[in-house]
């Protein structure tokens, strides 16, 4: 008999840096293995904080449970079995070329101690760079790369640990348009495979396309979460991002975000505090 998918239950979840709480009290509705979920938010809302505590690298209070895996506090070696994360930025460590660096990230999961040949391993890395279309890439060192390919990188690295959960800050960032819908294409792919998918994302219209929720972070709080059609309202927008917006069904069955500017009211107060 196999296991049942297990979903990513966050409950009370409180994250911060020493002096400074950034996220407090956060919980979802469980997030289902096959799903995407797209955390979104005006800036310094606390996206990365979140997603760097669920990844743990910043110590949390609450819960990050997996089935019956608690995995706030869980040891790195166990944490690794089950979460990959790609950071907002890939770390340039200049010794290392893209192929070293997409073998150096398997290494840090083979928690189960099996012994991969070499060969095994770099087929395995270079198998995963030529899914994202950069295998011409694997012997250029890291810092010769452009942010994009970077970026790209950094998503091989979290995706050849095949995690269960997948942590994504910002995967599209640096790309362009026909990168972003190829790296969203094979994220959609993963979660079709039963990846729990968590990505932060600014552009809402990828959001509304690619993913199953969002979740609205504002100020360190969960505003909303749901379908993108039922959150991503001009009302939310107004009161999250103070813009003035309409939101428009699209071709693809998707929403347009046409921004027609401001709400000058809520300008005197950008920043948390
Ligand atoms: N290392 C740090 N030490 C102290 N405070 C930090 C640190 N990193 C971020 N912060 C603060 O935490 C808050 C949330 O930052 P965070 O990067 O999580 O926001 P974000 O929603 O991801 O923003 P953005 O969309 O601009 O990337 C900000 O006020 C920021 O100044």
């Amino acid at each position: 008999m196999t296991n049942a998918p297990e979903a990513l239950v966050i409950g009370d979840l409180s994250v911060g840096y020493p002096g400074r709480p950034v996220v407090e009290g956060f919980s979802l509705a469980p997030i289902a293995p096959g799903s995407v979920t797209a955390i979104v938010g005006p800036n310094a809302a606390g996206k990365s904080t979140l997603l760097r505590g669920l990844a743990g690298l910043l110590p949390v209070t609450g819960s990050i449970r997996i089935g019956l895996v608690e995995l706030a506090g869980a040891v790195r070696r166990e944490r690794a079995r089950y979460v990959g994360f790609m950071p907002q930025s890939l770390p340039a460590d200049a010794r290392l070329n893209v192929l070293e660096a997409v073998i150096a990230a398997l290494a840090v999961s083979a928690f189960d101690g099996s012994a991969r040949s070499r060969v095994e391993t770099r087929r395995q890395a270079m198998a995963v760079l030529e899914r994202l279309s950069i295998g011409e890439l694997a012997l250029e060192p890291l810092d010769a790369l452009s942010g994009g390919q970077r970026q790209l990188v950094s998503l091989a690295q979290a995706i050849i640990r095949e995690p269960v959960i997948l942590l994504l800050d910002e995967p599209t960032s640096a790309l362009d348009l026909r990168h972003q819908v190829q790296v969203m294409r094979i994220v959609r792919d993963l979660a079709d495979g039963g990846v729990i998918v968590v990505a932060v994302l600014h552009d809402l219209a990828l959001a509304a396309r690619w993913a199953d929720r969002v979740a609205v972070l504002g100020r360190g709080a969960l505003v909303a979460e749901g379908a993108p059609q039922a959150v991503l309202t001009p009302r939310l927008l107004a009161d999250v991002y103070g813009i003035v917006a309409r939101v428009e069904p699209c071709s693809a069955g998707t929403l347009q975000i046409i921004v027609d500017g401001l709400d000058e009211d809520r300008s005197a107060r950008q920043w948390p505090t």
